[in-house]
């Protein structure tokens, strides 16, 4: 009896039935046939296998450490426990990273601000949006939807401008701080774009802080000195005149009501 070859259709399936071959089939076409569905099967089973080994590797390369498990946390405990030179190295690198935080924050107050045209006061808050919670007018789009620019008044819209005035060489240093982030990947968009950092930005930051000097002293076997570069500089120097800026712009009383009003969200940001 010549051995056969299993065939890969069941017997009592509505599909089997569908797909029978035709009655007039020959005796070598049904064998020709039979190979090639096991020869079907057999690629299918192969890349179903090829799948499996591929999702093994891939769960052993993740291991099986889990996200916010304290990773990080355990890393900078053993860095304070056996190299706490590392963190005044690393000083410097997170200082970028503070300051693009505080000037992409004033920068966003700002931008909120003139979109509301830097004047909505409490009176006109309630106005035009009810008390605090009433949803009446929510969603409505500032500038198209407002005639604040004809109707308001200078009043406490005149202390922002001047405020926005004298921020304004800080707010220009954004791209600057985001392009060290990112790693001179150009960050585009309205202002409201985010910056996508690149694996890598802290040697970088460090790197363009310390330079050459940093090589210099790891000649002399010394510890490096942590050192600002440039860019840091005049953002350190900006922000130290300005400080006081900073402080009433935060404090304004129609920075107050956006955020009461949640006109005005700060995102957090906590990847770093
Ligand atoms: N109670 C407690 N909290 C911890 C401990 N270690 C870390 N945390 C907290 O857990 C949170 C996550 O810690 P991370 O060190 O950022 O965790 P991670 O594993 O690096 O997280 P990813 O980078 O997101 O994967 C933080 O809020 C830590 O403060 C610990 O031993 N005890
Ligand atoms: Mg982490």
């Amino acid at each position: 009896m010549p051995m056969r070859t299993p065939s890969l259709y069941s017997q009592d399936d509505p599909i089997t039935e569908a797909l029978k071959p035709p009655p007039s089939e020959t005796e070598a076409q049904k064998q020709i046939r039979l190979q090639e569905e096991a020869e079907a099967k057999r690629i299918s089973e192969q890349i179903d296998e090829d799948l499996r080994q591929e999702r093994e590797i891939l769960r052993r390369k993740r291991g099986e450490v889990k996200a916010e498990s304290g990773k990080s946390t355990l890393q900078k405990q053993f860095q304070l426990m056996y190299r706490p030179h590392s963190l005044d190295q690393e000083r410097v690198s997170w200082k970028t990273v503070i300051f693009f935080n505080v000037v992409r924050s004033i920068k966003h107050i700002l931008t909120t601000l003139d979109s509301w045209n830097d004047a909505l006061e409490d009176s006109e808050l309630e106005t035009k949006f009810g008390v605090p919670g009433s949803s009446s007018q929510a969603g409505m789009s500032p500038r198209s939807a407002s005639p604040y620019r004809a109707m308001s008044p200078v009043s406490s819209n005149s202390s922002i401008s001047s405020l926005r005035i004298r921020l304004l060489p800080l707010v220009a240093m954004d791209p600057a701080l985001a392009d060290r982030l990112s790693g001179g990947v150009t960050v585009s968009g309205s202002g409201k774009g985010n910056v996508f950092v690149r694996t890598g930005w802290q040697s970088r930051t460090f790197d363009s802080a310390l330079g050459r000097k940093r090589q210099q002293s790891h000649e002399n076997g010394k510890a490096p000195e942590p050192a600002q570069d440039a860019l840091t500089l005049d953002v350190n120097r900006m922000l130290e005149a300005t400080q006081e800026d900073i402080k009433e712009l935060w404090a304004h009383p129609t920075v107050r009501n956006l955020i009461n009003h949640r006109r005005l969200k700060l995102d957090e940001w906590s990847e770093l």
